[in-house]
């Protein structure tokens, strides 16, 4: 049973872990505190980066420095140490030689085939739990464990509407329905995602710039532009050099006007455009892991169509329009019973506008379908992978995505949002 001190240290495991939201990729963020035998603090440390000591090294590494020894202590860490070397080491043997004495964790790694460190620590001696405050972690690693679940990357749709639902003007224009306020926020969501997507319409609506600004040593997400007929201009924003850019086109799409060395992903094209699974494979083979969609509503609604929406965020400013194009447009749905109900899992004021957060709710097909995913396991786990209470099987950090299972339709892993980054 975990003490509160540990339940503390996981708290603030977890705040570290969300410093590098959208730095990871495709690995997952972990955080990680190390207690000496008296149950002090003395070592902390967070994966900053795919390639970059693992937080438990980190936090290792951090209290070796400091003069501290850890032997008989305590690691408390977000996600099951891992147990394989990768670009780094094993984390679980690090554990073990450094003389730690328990490791509570609090997300089971969701590869069900790889083997793990939680057997390798326990088959040591040392006394390991899993579980603790495994919600508030695997909220924190939405977009990787959603990732790892589907096959594909976590998606966010993020779009600005006046009180009546407008996304622009009847003349097209929409610069800008939110606030300063709002507007920053969104450079947040750019710079914790790893692909920035938007469809040809909203290119040429707006000659959108896409890459995050404002925010001190952010990570630029990749900008994908999903253009089925390369309608992209040679001279659009979007292909500068502030960030990296993919122009996602269709099979047949002629593409010589566009400067050399431009990043071209050619997709299956249907009647309505792009194969919207083509391009998430895509990009999930580009190690992209989680997509803020900011539209615009006629690609959205495709996304919703497919199933690829994960959260929604809306940005409603306190103005109408009355006339101009709606948020979302089709999304396949005729009548009222089709309507894709949502829970909202947060709502907030940013300066004149509210923010509202809202994820799928699961239908019962799709809840049914991810709880025997989740099954296979752990034959513990509620609706989310959480930690068994002992060994049992897990990966490092970055297993293959599961692949050939059914994409179930609304049935979201049931994440709460994300927490709110640490400010300190
Ligand atoms: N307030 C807000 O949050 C936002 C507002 N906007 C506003 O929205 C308007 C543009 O909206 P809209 O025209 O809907 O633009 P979209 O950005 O949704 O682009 C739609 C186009 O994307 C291409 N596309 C490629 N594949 C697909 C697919 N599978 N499904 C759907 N479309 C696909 C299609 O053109 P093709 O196949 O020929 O490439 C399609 O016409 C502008 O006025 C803009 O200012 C835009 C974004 C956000
Ligand atoms: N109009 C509107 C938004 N529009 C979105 O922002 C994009 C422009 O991005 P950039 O060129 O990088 O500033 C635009 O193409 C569309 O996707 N967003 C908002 O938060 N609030 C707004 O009022």
């Amino acid at each position: 049973m975990a003490t509160a001190t540990e339940a503390d240290a996981m708290r603030r495991a977890v705040a570290l872990a969300a410093r590098a939201l959208g730095s990871t990729s495709p690995n997952p963020v972990v955080g990680c505190v190390l207690l000496d035998a008296a149950g002090r603090v003395v070592g902390e440390g967070w994966h900053r980066r795919a390639g970059a000591a693992h937080a438990e090294v980190e936090a290792l590494r951090a209290a070796a420095a400091a003069g501290h020894d850890v032997r008989g202590g305590t690691a408390v860490v977000t996600l099951e140490p891992c147990n394989h070397t990768g670009r780094t080491g094993p984390c679980a043997q690090a554990l073990i030689a450094a003389g730690l004495a328990r490791v509570v964790y609090a997300v089971s790694d969701p590869d069900p085939v790889a083997t793990g460190g939680a057997a390798t620590l326990a088959a040591a001696g040392v006394d390991t739990e899993g579980g603790l405050l495994a919600d508030e972690a695997a909220a924190g690693n939405a977009a990787w464990l959603t990732s790892v679940l589907r096959g594909r990357p976590f998606v966010l749709w993020k779009y600005a509407a006046t009180l009546d639902g407008r996304s622009a003007a009847a003349d097209g224009t929409s610069r800008w329905i939110t606030s300063a306020e709002s507007r920053a926020d969104v450079h947040r969501l750019r710079a914790e995602a790893d692909a920035v997507v938007v469809g040809s319409g909203t290119l040429r609506a707006d000659d959108p710039h896409l890459a995050v600004r404002g925010r001190d040593g952010a990570t630029q997400p990749l900008r994908v532009v999903v253009d089925t007929h390369a309608t992209v201009r040679p001279d659009a924003r979007v292909l500068d050099d502030a960030a990296p850019t993919l122009i996602a086109v269709g099979e047949e799409a002629g593409t010589r006007h566009l400067p050399a060395g431009t990043d071209i992903a050619r997709l299956p094209a249907g009647p309505a455009g792009l194969d919207i699974t083509a391009l998430l494979a895509e990009l999930h083979g580009r190690g992209v892991r989680s997509v803020l969609l900011e539209g615009g509503p006629r690609l959205a609604g495709a996304f919703l169509a497919a199933g690829a929406v994960d959260r929604v965020v809306g940005y409603l400013a306190p103005a109408l329009l009355g006339a101009g194009p709606a948020a979302l447009g089709d999304a396949g749905i005729g009548t009222i019973a089709q309507a894709l109900r949502l829970d909202v899992t947060d709502v907030a004021r940013l300066g004149p506008d509210l923010r509202v957060t809202a994820v799928p709710r699961r239908s019962a097909e799709g809840a049914a379908t991810v709880v025997d995913r989740t099954q296979r396991r752990s034959a513990a786990a509620p609706s989310w992978p959480v930690a068994r209470p002992r060994g049992g099987a897990a990966p490092c950090h970055g297993p293959a995505p599961l692949r050939g299972a059914p994409e179930p339709q609304w049935a979201s892993p049931d994440l709460p949002s994300a927490p709110a980054p640490e400010e300190n």
